[in-house]
């Protein structure tokens, strides 16, 4: 059995038991009172000053590295990340395959003014209410993990939530469907999960055969200046980044250099 389908099933138990503690009438009416949520795909449709646009995420563990960074402080990062000028957060909130929690999401979001983006795999209704309720302003909705009716309900409940949404693809076929179901955003993830190897250049060929109107966000594998000009120069000007910012010592600095704007060392 391959890794996502390993993950599907978890969360379809840790579902149905988040809906025995708490019924979604309940989460509902949560979802209703909490802050309102951040601009984030608006945030996404044209490069900002720096002229590309870094989502900055916080990831304890993952499936394909292990521990990526023990002790870490979502505020803090969440914090150093803005100070360089990320234009959103991701936050994992999967516990049992990448450590994460609702906390990490919640402590990372009350530090800064970045919007949000919930990462988890949503395969329910109920985990796009959860989102909100948490104070997320976005979810990410994989293709592969659901079937494309549910992918337009979820779309169309994000809308009504006001939660922005990033629609993952990895190849061709899936990122027809995403296009079928209106994404507002797409997200092409470099990793193949079937193997855990990335390659930039998926983004690069996917990018071709997006409308011009819809962005794209290169997903996964961003670890150098040299990767953030290669896709820059294919047009693309979105990039999700966890693996690198969250093992650098210093995360603002690494932030800067993969944006340009890292302060030169000068009369030396
Ligand atoms: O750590 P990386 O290689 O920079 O990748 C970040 C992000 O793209 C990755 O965490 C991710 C992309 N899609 C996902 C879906 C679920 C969990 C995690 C992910």
């Amino acid at each position: 059995m391959g890794i996502l389908s390993k993950i599907l099933e978890v969360k379809r138990r840790e579902v149905q038991e988040a809906r025995r503690r708490e019924p979604l009438s309940r989460l509902q009416r949560r979802a209703q009172e909490a802050p309102p949520a951040r601009p984030f795909v608006e945030r996404l449709s044209a490069p900002g000053p720096a002229g590309a646009n870094v989502i900055a995420e916080i990831k304890r563990a993952s499936p394909s590295k292990g521990t990526i960074r023990s002790h870490l402080d979502p505020p803090s990062h969440a914090w150093a990340y803005q100070r360089a000028g990320a234009a959103a957060l991701s936050v994992l909130t999967d516990r049992s395959f990448f450590q994460g929690s609702e906390q990490d999401l919640q402590s990372a979001r009350t530090a800064v003014s970045l919007p949000v983006l919930r990462k988890d795999f949503v395969i329910d209704e109920y985990q796009i209410y959860e989102a909100r309720a948490m104070g997320a302003d976005a979810v990410l909705l994989i293709v592969r993990a659901v079937s494309p009716s549910f992918l337009r309900d979820a779309l169309s409940l994000c809308r009504e939530l006001g939660l922005g949404a990033l629609v993952e693809v990895h190849d061709e076929r899936e990122l027809e469907t995403a296009l079928a179901c209106d994404a507002p955003l797409v997200g092409v993830n470099n990793r193949d999960l079937a193997t855990f190897r990335t390659d930039i250049q998926t983004s690069i060929r996917l990018k071709t055969l997006l409308p011009a109107h819809t962005p794209l966000v290169a997903e996964s594998g961003i670890g150098s200046r040299q990767d953030v000009e290669t896709l820059l120069e294919a047009g693309i000007f979105n990039f999700l980044v966890g693996t690198s910012l969250v093992r650098a010592p210093d995360p603002e600095r690494a932030l800067q250099s993969l944006l340009g704007t890292a302060p030169t060392r000068q009369g030396i």
